[in-house]
């Protein structure tokens, strides 16, 4: 069920109307339903059945304490890129032992702090990585769990920009040499082999390149285990797509099921899903400033830009921008630009819409890559956050000030 439809001729996030939010909590504004996260998370969880699995929210998709915490109590892992990340999960009440870290770009530091909490598994992404855990580990002296990262060479076919299962992509380790990284692997004294890990690239839509994936990805667990290598599971990454504009990606359970009807016995199996959990949990709530017809272009001018939701500007991507209140000015196309001074800086172009000044816009699908990629670009403040439960609403992340965006800096002596 959408948890943002329209009653009576308004806009509603579960059981509050949006205007009123954003009155309350002033715009730009961050929405998000606990009722969607839990409901798809759970969806991915229950597909599994009795097979032993993870479900590891990837927590770049929206790394907000309280949607954290939602997913933590309903019972979700984490995928994790950094040391910010861990700590994030861990004070919203995340469990190390179903934390799973990936990322090419590990420091000592961060491998040390995971060790020390004990995460369930390190995805290792290149021979230097697996050496430098090896030495962290044995200066701590523990043993560190670790699943190399293969890449697969499969096209994902997505954007570009957030493919990363293709040879020339900076992810993992080639397919055919991970059997001898994972010989070395088995030699080190501070290294435990666990698992074959995979990501092949976000907002697929399609299930082949999935099964593509793990079809090699069980290519080399029999090559593994012909070389005496025991893998006691496999974490086969996120990249569900959504549905932003007419996309019809399969359904979690669907994709579930794909890939568990290859896999042998019960081999435990992760999955790392993030937008999928995330995007069509949350709206951006924008208020128009000004209209501005051209000759040649009606631009809304709106008091959202692309600091705090970069998606349309970055990857030329399309969300659904929707009034919060609709009524009957005079309908034509507008292009919704933000204050900030790029030419690239809008939300949507050509968008059918009536509008008058002082409107709230909502534009939709924008729980995952939202905040979490907002910037203080132009010398904005980040936008605040708010989780709504049914009848509640609660300020998750207040909106931030340039007193605090200035803390930091010091003016020489
Ligand atoms: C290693 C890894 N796991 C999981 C994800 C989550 O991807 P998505 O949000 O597409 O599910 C990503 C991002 O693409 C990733 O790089
Ligand atoms: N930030 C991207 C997805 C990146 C996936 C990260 N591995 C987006 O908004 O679509």
């Amino acid at each position: 069920m959408d948890p943002f439809s329209y009653r009576d001729g308004e806009l509603f996030a579960e059981e509050l109307p949006v205007a009123q939010l954003a009155e309350r909590f002033g715009t730009p504004l961050y929405l998000y339903s606990r009722d969607a996260l839990e409901t798809h998370y759970h969806a991915f969880d229950d597909a599994f059945g009795e097979h032993p699995h993870r479900v590891c929210y990837a927590v770049k998709a929206n790394s907000n304490l309280a949607v954290l915490q939602v997913l933590a109590q309903a019972g979700a892992g984490f995928d994790i890129v950094s040391g910010g990340e861990l700590e994030r999960v861990l004070r919203a009440g995340g469990e190390p032992r179903n934390i799973v870290f990936s990322g090419v770009g590990k420091t000592a530091g961060e491998m040390a702090d995971a060790l020390k909490v004990g995460i369930h598994c390190f995805n290792v992404e290149s021979a230097a990585e697996l050496e430098l855990l090896n030495l962290v580990a044995g200066e701590l002296d523990r043993v560190a769990p670790i699943a190399i990262r293969v890449n697969p060479d499969v096209d994902a076919q997505t954007h570009p920009y957030i493919s990363t299962g293709l040879k020339e992509n900076k992810f993992g380790v080639d397919i055919q040499k991970a059997p001898a990284l994972y010989q070395r692997a088995a030699e080190l004294p501070h290294i435990k082999v666990l698992g074959i890990d995979c990501h092949i690239g976000s907002q697929l839509t399609r299930l082949a390149p999935f099964e593509d994936a793990l079809e090699r990805v069980l290519k080399l667990l029999g090559d593994l285990q012909a070389l005496g290598i025991e893998i006691h599971h496999l974490d086969l990454g996120g990249g569900l797509g959504v549905t932003y504009q007419d996309e019809a990606p399969p359904a979690r359970s669907d994709y579930v099921q794909a890939l568990l009807k290859h896999i042998p016995g019960d081999l435990p199996v992760h999955i790392e899903p993030g937008r999928s959990i995330a995007a069509n949990a949350g709206l951006f709530i924008t208020q128009v400033l000004f209209l501005k017809p051209t000759e040649h272009r009606n631009f809304a001018v709106v008091d959202g830009a692309m600091n705090d939701l970069i998606r349309p500007s970055l990857y030329s991507a399309w969300q659904e921008i929707v009034p919060v209140t609709p009524h009957d000015a005079d309908c034509r196309d507008w292009d919704i630009v933000g204050p900030v001074c790029e030419t690239g800086d809008f939300l949507g172009k050509d968008r059918a819409l009536a509008l008058e000044a002082g409107d709230y816009l909502a534009v939709r699908s924008a729980g995952a890559y939202g905040f979490v990629m907002a910037s203080n670009y132009n010398s904005r403040n980040r936008p605040a956050e708010v989780m709504v439960d049914g009848d509640q609403a609660f300020l998750v992340r207040a909106r931030e000030t340039v007193d605090e965006q200035l803390r930091l800096e010091t003016l020489l002596p």
